[in-house]
């Protein structure tokens, strides 16, 4: 080739947006977005992704335009194979205007209001119940053994009947729902799976709960829930009772960020005994580590942000893990500082691994308080927790979404 027509490292280093991201995306992980962003130094960046025109953005600014009501859609943002892993096929997730209004009421209704703190709590108890059970034994993976104590107390704080054989089964199916949603091979297979059966599972639970009165939980409230006077196919309510159940099972990542976090940087243990500097660390666990990477969603209509122009239709990126670590939002975003949430207020769009906004009208999370309750009251106990890590492997990938301590990790528990 001559010379003349060699493409410079400069101009593949700025060509590389638009070449199809479909093959970055996958090698690259948590560090994909945030790579293409800081080459615009955090503006929007046109890509191409399957071959379509995308964007990508972030920072405050932008996750407010991505809220905005009227910008974005959900429906056909979501990839199938999320669809039938993650979230389930109709989920809430996918729904807009005033199907996913009508939807958010009844998730609004059951997760934020009273009886957050009372499920916390339960959630506290059962976890230091187990840890007795660990005391002098070999090394617990506290991974493992968190899912089991959340997924069985929350599936017991909604109604779903508890059967001691099931407990270890159903918290490896909500994990793996999470675990293999973005996964190729067997960890997909197993997120499929195990969708499949709590699915089915749940579904003729609720066809067994509307033959009788309706009681006071979530699920009597999402087996009874009508939209336009009909009630929701069994499928689609097993679905969002799921939707319930898999989500606070994730909380478990956040233990195992926590117990790496406290084993790195051990000074903050001791403190975690005030309430003020234990909200402090959830909030910067949530920041700081690896969880929700993107969220995706479609132009409603022709948009314009930052001099880019966004095409109706166009699958827009918000990238979530990049405003997190991004110095202009959080100073110094690479040390992990639970201090610096200490007396400050948290902007609606500063703070994302939940998405942004009012959750009542948008798609941001409805379980964000439950999350926030649930982590509090579990590094509290941890912080107690008189344990130790054996010698393993504590890192941690970022190729891998979603991220997970490699070893667990692994505690004994004296
Ligand atoms: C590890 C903890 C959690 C994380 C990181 C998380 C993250 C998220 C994110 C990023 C969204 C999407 C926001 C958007 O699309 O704009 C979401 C939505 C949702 N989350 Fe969570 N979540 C967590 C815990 C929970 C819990 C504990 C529950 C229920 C008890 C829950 C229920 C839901 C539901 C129902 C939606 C759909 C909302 C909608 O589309 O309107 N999540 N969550």
């Amino acid at each position: 080739m001559w010379a003349g027509f060699a493409p410079s490292p400069e101009g593949i280093r700025k060509a590389m947006p638009l070449l199809d991201q479909a093959l970055t995306a996958p090698i690259k992980g948590y560090a994909w977005l945030p790579d293409l962003r800081r080459r615009t130094h955090g503006r929007p960046v046109p890509i191409r992704l399957l071959g379509l025109p995308a964007v990508a953005l972030g920072g405050p600014a932008a996750a407010q335009f991505f809220y905005e009501k009227g910008n974005f859609e959900r429906h056909g943002a979501i990839p199938g194979p999320v669809l039938d892993t993650l979230f389930g096929r109709g989920a809430v997730h996918t729904l807009d205007g005033q199907a996913h209004e009508a939807r958010k009421a009844l998730f609004v209704a059951l997760l934020m209001q009273d009886g957050v703190d009372i499920l916390a709590k339960m959630v506290g108890e059962a976890f230091d119940e187990a840890a007795d059970g660990w005391r002098g034994g070999p090394p617990v993976s506290l991974f493992d053994a968190t899912a089991e104590v959340i997924a069985t107390t929350v599936a017991r704080w909604v109604g779903v009947p508890e059967n001691e054989s099931d407990r270890i089964a159903q918290a490896r199916d909500m994990i793996a729902m999470v675990d293999g949603s973005v996964a190729l091979g067997p960890r997909h297979a197993r997120a499929r799976l195990a969708r499949r059966r709590q699915e089915r599972r749940l579904a003729e639970l609720i066809e067994a709960v509307r033959r009788e009165e309706p009681l006071p939980s979530a699920l009597s409230a999402i087996a009874h829930h009508t939209a336009d006077g009909c009630l929701l196919d069994a499928r689609t309510a097993a679905v969002e009772l799921l939707n319930i159940i898999r989500p606070a099972t994730a909380v478990t990542w956040f233990v195992a960020f926590a117990a790496h976090a406290l084993e790195r940087w051990p000074g903050n243990r001791a403190r975690l005994t005030d309430d003020d500097f234990a909200l402090a660390f959830v909030h910067e666990l949530r920041r700081f580590y690896p969880f929700v990477p993107f969220l995706a969603a479609r132009a409603a209509r022709d948009l314009h942000i930052q001099r880019v122009d966004i095409r109706r239709g166009a699958l827009t990126l918000l990238d979530v893990y990049g405003q997190h670590h991004d110095a202009r939002v959080w100073p110094e975003p690479y040390e992990f500082r639970p201090e610096r949430f200490l007396r400050r207020q948290i902007g609606e769009f500063e703070l994302i691994p939940q998405g942004g906004g009012d959750p009542r009208t948008g798609h941001r999370c409805p379980g964000e308080n439950i999350t926030v309750a649930l982590l509090g009251e579990l590094v509290q106990r941890l912080g107690r927790l008189e344990y130790y890590l054996p010698a393993q492997d504590l890192s941690i990938d970022l190729g891998r979404v979603p991220a997970r301590v490699r070893s667990g990790p692994l505690i004994v528990v004296g």
